[in-house]
């Protein structure tokens, strides 16, 4: 199995904290990881990481087979994909969804002078299609709903086809409608072999998309439990991953959990 992406004892330190201690993470070409933990526990910090937006205080980090460090990273940047609000926020007011997920191919935020040939405009709209958006291309992204955007995010974010795809709690702010609707195209996604390695990163288990096949749980920094979803994904972990003691249940393909 190739190696997507590798953490070889990572750690984040600020002042005499650590925001993620001795982490070592291997994610293959083929896995589906779903990153759990409660806020703070450095999820974030994990995937800002992962998209070579934050280089670790210690430790190595190889990201498509390319040493974090030794490597032209805006060479390495269109190969990774990334859907979170935090992207969300940096869209211009005005921009189109059409023009949100096109001009993820220039690594732009909207649409400025560049021209943009048929066949990216083709690729956005069939993106915008697999995702439910195909309706919306000709509105702003400003006036489109959390459930909207969160789908032309995504769209965005699989633009340049990249090789690893970065999910920061896709599924955030959505009502139950929005939030299955999601889930269940993440899963569709998820299933194909043709999709990219895939990390999601959420606090819910009922954001827990169908055919994700691999689990990392975090705690202050730490790695609690990781592997196999079905071995990682269970009461004990969750327990110690969110100090609480916790009902799990599972329907299917399906996880929720209740404080005990
Ligand atoms: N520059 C910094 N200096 C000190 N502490 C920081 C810094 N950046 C982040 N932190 C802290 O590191 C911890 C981990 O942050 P991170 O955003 O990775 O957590 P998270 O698991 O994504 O949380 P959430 O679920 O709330 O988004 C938090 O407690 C945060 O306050």
């Amino acid at each position: 199995m190739t190696a997507v992406l590798a953490f070889d004892d990572v750690s984040v330190i600020r002042g005499a904290r650590h925001l993620l201690k001795n982490v070592s993470w291997s994610v293959g070409e083929d896995e589906r990881w779903i990153v759990m933990g409660a806020n703070g526990a450095g999820k974030s910090t994990l995937l800002r990481i992962a998209s070579t937006r934050l280089f670790p205080t210690r430790g190595a980090v190889d990201v498509l087979g390319e040493r974090m460090g030794k490597v032209d990273l805006s060479e390495l940047r269109p190969a990774i994909g990334v859907s979170s609000a935090l992207l969300g926020r940096e869209m211009r007011e005005e921009e189109t969804a059409l023009n949100a997920v096109v001009s993820a191919s220039y690594g732009m935020t909207g649409r400025w002078r560049e021209h943009y040939d048929a066949d990216d405009e083709r690729r956005a709209l069939q993106l915008l299609n697999q995702w439910g958006a195909s309706t919306l291309l000709s509105r702003r992204y400003s006036t489109l709903s959390e459930g909207e955007r969160a789908r032309v995010l995504i769209a965005r974010s699989l633009m340049s086809d990249p090789e690893l795809l970065l999910l920061d709690e896709p599924a955030a702010g959505l009502d139950l409608a929005g939030r299955e609707d999601l889930v269940r195209r993440l899963g569709a996604f998820a299933a194909s072999p043709l999709a990219p390695a895939m990390v999601l990163v959420t606090h819910h288990l009922e954001e827990i998309p169908e055919n994700f096949t691999h689990a990392l749980l975090l705690r202050d920094g730490e790695v609690v439990a990781q592997g196999p979803l079905e071995e990682t994904v269970t009461q004990g972990n969750l327990e110690a991953t969110f100090g609480l003691q916790l009902t799990l249940n599972r329907q299917g393909s399906r996880f929720s959990a209740f404080a005990r």
